[in-house]
């Protein structure tokens, strides 16, 4: 594999304004393959901008990015290798869980034995087999997540986007999605992971970014990101994003001491 085939995802100076206001600001990051990458930041910091326009759902203002080899100016070429969980899970009401699976199986062409087994241990997987046959509007806001997340990787994507996963899951579920995401990047499928729940971070990235203001302002492994740079301490992935995402001053200095 060559170092360029070892990325799942590259970018280079990717940035979107809408007006005056600068989303995502000159974006410059690789994901390596395989991993789970945690991608972090305040309200407003720019994540989902940047999902969008990684999974080609909006043009950047400037800047490049390839995911899975491909560039995302080419749809076509981009869409086959990934899957999308947007805040929203885009699902039918009329449809019951079931047909939804099978229509975003058909879209994908995905083979119909293939797609059947897939769509029935998924299912089963997240305990959806008893309200498969009922139709999206009776479902609970949890179980319009879980058909999401399926259908978001029932075509085996090489690389999935997944904006807070866990969100409106009770705890059982949440296990259940952390434990299948762990498993989906042991079969080398790229994960990239949003998402406001610190420990879910904390448990299944191999690397987190941090982004704030529409700047990757930090990023490193877990462990790295929790060791504070001047004494070596170790301290929560909270107290790390915390100080990380602190206001900063002109000169780049967290605002209180920037005032001094
Ligand atoms: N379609 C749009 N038109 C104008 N401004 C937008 C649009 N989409 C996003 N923004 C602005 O871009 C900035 C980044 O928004 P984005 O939704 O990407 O943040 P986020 O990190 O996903 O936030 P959250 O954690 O709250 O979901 C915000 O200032 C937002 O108001």
């Amino acid at each position: 594999m060559s170092p360029v085939d070892a990325l799942a995802i590259e970018t280079d100076g990717l940035t979107k304004r809408y007006g005056e206001t600068t989303a995502v600001s000159d974006l410059t990051m690789d994901v390596e393959r395989g991993t789970v990458y945690g991608f972090l930041g305040p309200n407003g910091a720019g994540k989902t901008t940047t999902m969008r326009m990684l999974t080609t759902l909006t043009k950047p203002t400037a800047g490049t990015a390839r995911v899975a080899g491909h560039s995302i100016a080419d749809r076509e070429s981009v869409t086959p290798h990934i899957g999308y969980l947007p805040e929203e899970p885009p699902v039918y009401d009329e449809l019951t869980g079931r047909e939804q699976l099978e229509y975003a199986a058909g879209l994908r062409d995905i083979p119909e034995d293939d797609a059947e087994e897939r769509i029935e241990s998924l299912l089963e997987r997240f305990d959806l087999l008893a309200d498969a046959n009922k139709r999206i509007e009776d479902y609970s806001k949890g179980m319009r997540q879980k058909v999401g997340v399926i259908q978001a990787v029932l075509h085996e994507p090489d690389v999935a986007f997944l904006d807070e996963p866990t969100s409106g899951l009770d705890p059982r579920a949440a296990r259940t999605m952390r434990d299948t995401i762990a498993d989906l990047a042991d079969r080398k499928m790229t994960i990239f992971l949003s998402t406001h729940i610190l420990p879910v971070v904390d448990e299944l990235a191999d690397e987190i970014g941090v982004l704030h203001d529409g700047k990757l302002v930090a990023e490193g492994d877990p462990e790295t990101l929790k060791t504070r740079a001047e004494t070596g301490d170790a301290r929560s992935l909270e107290d790390a994003f915390l100080e990380i995402t602190r206001d900063h001053g002109e000169e780049g200095l967290p605002r209180e001491q920037a005032a001094e």
